[in-house]
């Protein structure tokens, strides 16, 4: 797999100019107004669904975004996929998409501008929390399933880590492995983590919890990528390039059982 380059600063100075508060989850109030939805749907393919095998036509198809903040990069996909299925068709009404976020204003504001009440719901969620299992499995269970088709986790793992340390970004990467059959994946590189240490030191506030005593550090695609290989069950399947802020979009698949055979 291709390394994260250090070609551009990391997107976090950007941050910083922005964001009025210290955000210490990533819960920027204004977040597309820096890094609009553009910049990581323009690598995804509309064919998406199809391409990893779900015919929305055939049966329902769900989608959890994890970390939605406002809800505007999920919309954003949810109508992204929308294109790929014929105009008032009812394969359309067939996609669902759950977007949660541990930030309670932004899912009110996600909720209030939600144009797609029917198919798309935002609720709050901590997915550290316990409860989340339970939030999750409940709406999975309306659909008779018992994973998402897709989960997509954009600039999420970095406060994870960050906040709750390396035990806490593995049992997150797992979890997420566990809900869902692909998952695509936008991690954030370590050079973020210093400027976001850093921001958060410049507002006067004390550093992240666990920053200095981190020990999965370095490429972090990678680790991502070797957690959810060895100990999940998935496998990279495609790399989208990476975004005008140099973040790598990875797709991660659920190993069939013949798969995980033949590899055993
Ligand atoms: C940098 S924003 C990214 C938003 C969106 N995923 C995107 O890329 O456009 C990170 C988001 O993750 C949310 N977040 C951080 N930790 C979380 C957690 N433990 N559970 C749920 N959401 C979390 C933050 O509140 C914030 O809205």
């Amino acid at each position: 797999m291709e390394a994260l380059s250090s070609k551009h600063t990391c997107s976090e100075t950007a941050e910083e100019k922005e964001d009025p508060g210290a955000a210490p989850y990533g819960n920027f109030i204004n977040y597309y107004t820096f890094n609009p939805p553009e910049n990581r749907l323009s690598l995804i393919p509309i064919t998406l669904l199809e391409d990893v095998g779900h015919q929305p036509d055939t049966e329902a198809v769900l989608l959890l975004d994890v970390g939605c903040n406002s809800g505007d990069l999920s919309i954003a996909l949810y109508k992204h996929f929308l294109q790929d299925q014929p105009p008032g068709s009812d394969s359309s009404k067939r996609i669902h998409l759950l977007g949660f976020d541990l930030d309670q204003d932004l899912i009110v504001r996600a909720q209030n501008s939600n144009p797609f009440p029917q198919n798309v719901q935002f609720i709050p969620l901590d997915i550290t929390g316990e409860e989340s299992r339970t939030e999750l499995a409940s709406y999975l269970e309306k659909f008779g399933r018992s994973r998402f088709h897709l989960c997509s986790c954009f600039a999420v793992t970095m406060w994870v880590h960050l906040n709750h340390g390396d035990a806490a970004l593995l049992a997150f990467l797992s979890r997420l492995a566990s809900v869902c059959e692909c998952l695509l994946l936008e991690a954030q590189p370590w050079k973020c983590y210093r400027s976001a240490a850093r921001r958060l030191r410049k507002l006067g506030r004390s550093d992240f919890e666990h920053f200095k005593t981190l020990e999965i550090r370095g490429d972090m695609a990678a680790h991502a990528k070797e957690h959810l290989e060895k100990q999940c069950g998935m496998e990279l399947v495609r790399s989208f390039g990476s975004t005008s802020w140099d973040r790598s979009l990875l797709l991660f698949k659920r190993r069939s059982c013949s798969d995980q055979e033949r590899k055993q």
